[in-house]
């Protein structure tokens, strides 16, 4: 009997005995494409229409380009599983998906120690305003000339999460440790056992009443520029950001003129809205923490992450359907 095919699309770097296990139940075949252009005359000559299900990594992008509506068009119709690795899934149209009958997953749980362990290292950082005296002193001024202005402690301090999905809970905890207090919204209210206690504000109040406001929700058409110019203003004067979501879901350019203003205090920043490139405001601010989403990069998520995203594969083979389909999907 003919197995059936799986696409494997970017890397797999650490899970290879799992993966191996794959090749028990299908043929895993890759594309010979490098970039769109190649990949979708690959998809037009038929190369695919053995593949029922794909592994899919944010890095294969560089030669799928977005799986928009344009792309999920041409997909041999084969396909019915994209497995993504990955907790955010924006790179990928899943209602385009979804009208041509395509499941597709994600990697929650996997993903949240490690992002609320970056997302923790940002608040500290940028309250404590740590970055510009670490250069100084790489540039051998020690801690700078002038030193640079007192930091802030966490204690005491009211931590805003706007999105309080797995990462927002597990930071919340995290923040709590701190002596923090955390408050939250969320597009609908959490039970009391999954919020852990923290209060719930509406949008506004989260906005007007966070010493810190930390970013943990997923980026999609109606997340996208959630914060801009309009809602700096509504916030406390002096207050400090953090994303480790996606770059998008905050408006950069507008996030550049709250910090010269003095708006907003400092931010901790691990997305950006156009990566790899990064506002020329934001680098030339030695005041604010800028890491190269790294939220996930541990050996030990990276394989977590790896080993989610493989069974996802192995259960469309196995049982026809995903093992963690993505939220919008989930009742189909
Ligand atoms: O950015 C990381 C992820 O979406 O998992």
């Amino acid at each position: 009997m003919t197995k059936p095919q799986v696409l494997l699309l970017g890397e797999i770097d650490h899970a290879h005995k799992a993966w191996a296990s794959i090749s028990e139940i299908a043929d895993v075949i890759e594309p010979k494409a490098r970039s769109r252009e190649e990949f979708i005359k690959e998809c037009e000559s038929g190369a695919f229409d053995k593949v029922v299900a794909t592994y899919r990594t944010f890095q294969s992008v560089a030669i799928t380009g977005l799986i928009d509506e344009a792309l999920v068009k041409i997909l041999p119709k084969s396909l019915k599983f994209i497995a993504h690795n990955g907790a955010g899934y924006d790179q990928i149209d899943v209602h385009a998906c979804t009208a041509h009958d395509i499941r597709v997953s994600n990697v929650p749980t996997a993903v949240d120690d490690a992002t609320a362990d970056t997302n923790m290292f940002l608040i500290l950082g940028a309250l404590r305003g740590f970055n510009t005296s670490m250069m100084a002193l790489r540039n051998g001024h020690w801690k700078g000339s002038p030193p640079p202005p007192l930091g802030h402690d966490p204690q005491g301090k009211v931590l805003g999460i706007l999105g309080m999905g797995g990462i927002g809970r597990n930071l919340k905890k995290k923040a709590e440790a701190f002596g923090m207090t955390v408050q939250y919204y969320n597009r609908s209210k959490l039970s009391e056992e999954l919020s852990g206690g923290a209060k719930y504000v509406s949008f506004e109040e989260l906005l007007k009443t966070s010493d810190i406001l930390s970013l943990n929700l997923p980026l999609n058409k109606q997340t996208r520029h959630i914060i801009s110019t309009k809602e700096f203003e509504q916030m406390k004067k002096g207050v400090v950001i953090i994303n480790t979501a996606r770059g998008a879901v905050m408006d950069e350019a507008a996030l550049v003129v709250a910090l010269e203003k003095g708006q907003v205090w400092s931010c901790g920043l691990d997305v950006f809205e156009e990566e790899p490139k990064v506002h020329s405001g934001l680098i030339a601010n030695p005041h604010v923490m800028l890491v190269p989403h790294m939220g996930t990069w541990t050996v030990e998520t990276q394989t977590k992450m790896e080993i989610w995203c493989i069974d996802n594969v192995r259960s469309a083979i196995e049982k026809g359907k995903l093992m963690s389909p993505v939220g919008e999907q989930k009742d189909m």
